[in-house]
Formats: structure tokens, C-alpha cells, sequence
């Protein structure tokens, strides 16, 4: 069913091979679900099911999660963005809120082409994209990889998994944060488009 009137609702699709995406994803979740009168639901790409793609289409905002493989999304994430073009035929996605994340083993690891690819996918769509609101972290001498946005990434969340630690040890708490700063921002302005903002002259006058 979809969210009353005053109620939002936001789906997490995302693929995880080796579950280091996945905790990424439950962290967007938790920040999505931690705004009064939105809830988040993860869709895993991996598994599909009709309810899935009803999930998905009742949504009011979508947030795409992979790990980055070859420097772009992994094979099922394109799967699943070839799978939509039904949808975007029917334009069922306009004008919902999207946004995205993403994991890789190395610190750079060409992630940022898998954060363009989702938003071109959302273009395509018509949805409207929402990029990360957080100043770069550790950018300075003295600064620390416990910071938030410590990779330093607008278009959407980054994270960094080191290729020798499972999904218990990594991603790290900050870029965890991270995530959840993303799932709060898309949640309040997924309400914000529902409810409708004060027009602007009122704002001025
Ligand atoms: C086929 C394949 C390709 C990969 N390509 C990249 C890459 O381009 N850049 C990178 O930094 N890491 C790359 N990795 C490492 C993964 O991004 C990394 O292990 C990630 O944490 C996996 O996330 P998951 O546990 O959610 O599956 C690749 C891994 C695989 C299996």
C-alpha cells in the first residue's frame, strides 16, 4: 500500500556480493527510518520478487546502493537498471526523489563513475537527484578518517572497504555515519516535496 498523505516512504535498492554494500545500505535505511513519519524498506537487487518492484514503485524516493566492480555498478545493479526501462516507458518514476551509494576496495576505485551511472539512470527516469550536504572530511593535516564524508564525495555516499576485511570490520563507522546522514537528507526532503515548502514570496514579504 503506499504511504498515507502525510507519510513517506523510501526504498533502499541495492546489490551486495559479500555483504560490505549491504551494511552501507542498512545504515541509509536507518537514517531514512530515524525522520518522524518516513520509512525505509531495502530491496535487494539480488532477488527480485514482484513485491519488490511494487515496493519500489510506491516509493517516494529511491536510493541506489552497489559496490563498484570494474569501476562501475556490479552486473546486477546494470541488470536491474536495464529491467526498469518498462518503467521508464511508462514514466511510473518521475518526479521521485533518488539518490545513491557506493563501496569499493580501494580508497579511490573509480567510484565515482558508479555514482554518475546512477544518477544518469535517474535522469532517465525523471526522478530528482540529491546529492551528499557534507563539507569534505579529513582534508586537512590534522584532520581524521573517523570524519564524516572523509572521502570526500557530493553526488552521493562513499565508503571504503580494505579487500582483507570482512563485512563485520568494514565499512567504517564514519562512512557508515555517512550513509545515514544520506537516508535522513532523502527522507526530509522526500516529506518536504510531499508537503510542499513555503512558497517563496511568503518566505521574502
Ligand atoms: C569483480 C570485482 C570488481 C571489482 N572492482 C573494483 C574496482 O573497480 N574498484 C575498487 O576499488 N574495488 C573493486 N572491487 C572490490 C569491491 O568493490 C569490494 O570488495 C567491495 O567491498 C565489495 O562490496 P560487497 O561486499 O558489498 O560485495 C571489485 C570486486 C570485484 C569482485
Amino acid at each position: 500500500m503506499p504511504a498515507p498523505h502525510s507519510q513517506i516512504s523510501v526504498a533502499i535498492a541495492f546489490h551486495s556480493a559479500t555483504g560490505h554494500t549491504a551494511r552501507q545500505a542498512a545504515a541509509v535505511a536507518a537514517g531514512a527510518a530515524a525522520v518522524a513519519d518516513a520509512s525505509a524498506a531495502l530491496v535487494r537487487l539480488d532477488m527480485l520478487a514482484d513485491d519488490d518492484w511494487t515496493t519500489l514503485d510506491e516509493a517516494d524516493a529511491i536510493v541506489f546502493g552497489s559496490p563498484t566492480h570494474m569501476g562501475a555498478p556490479s552486473a546486477p545493479f546494470t541488470a536491474f537498471a536495464a529491467a526498469t526501462q518498462g518503467r521508464w516507458l511508462e514514466d511510473r518514476w518521475r518526479d521521485k526523489v533518488a539518490a545513491g551509494f557506493t563501496n569499493s576496495g580501494t580508497i579511490a576505485g573509480d567510484k565515482l563513475n558508479t555514482l554518475q551511472t546512477f544518477s544518469i539512470l535517474a535522469a532517465q527516469h525523471g526522478m530528482i537527484w540529491v546529492g551528499l550536504d557534507l563539507k569534505a572530511g579529513w582534508a586537512t593535516s590534522d584532520g581524521s578518517p573517523d570524519e564524516l564524508n572523509r572521502l570526500g564525495s557530493w553526488l552521493g555516499a562513499m565508503s571504503h572497504s580494505p579487500l582483507d576485511l570482512d563485512a563485520a570490520a568494514a565499512p567504517r563507522d564514519s562512512d557508515l555515519r555517512t550513509a545515514e546522514h544520506l537516508g535522513r537528507r532523502v527522507a526530509r526532503l522526500a516529506l518536504e516535496l510531499r508537503r510542499g515548502r513555503t512558497p517563496a514570496a511568503e518566505v521574502v514579504a
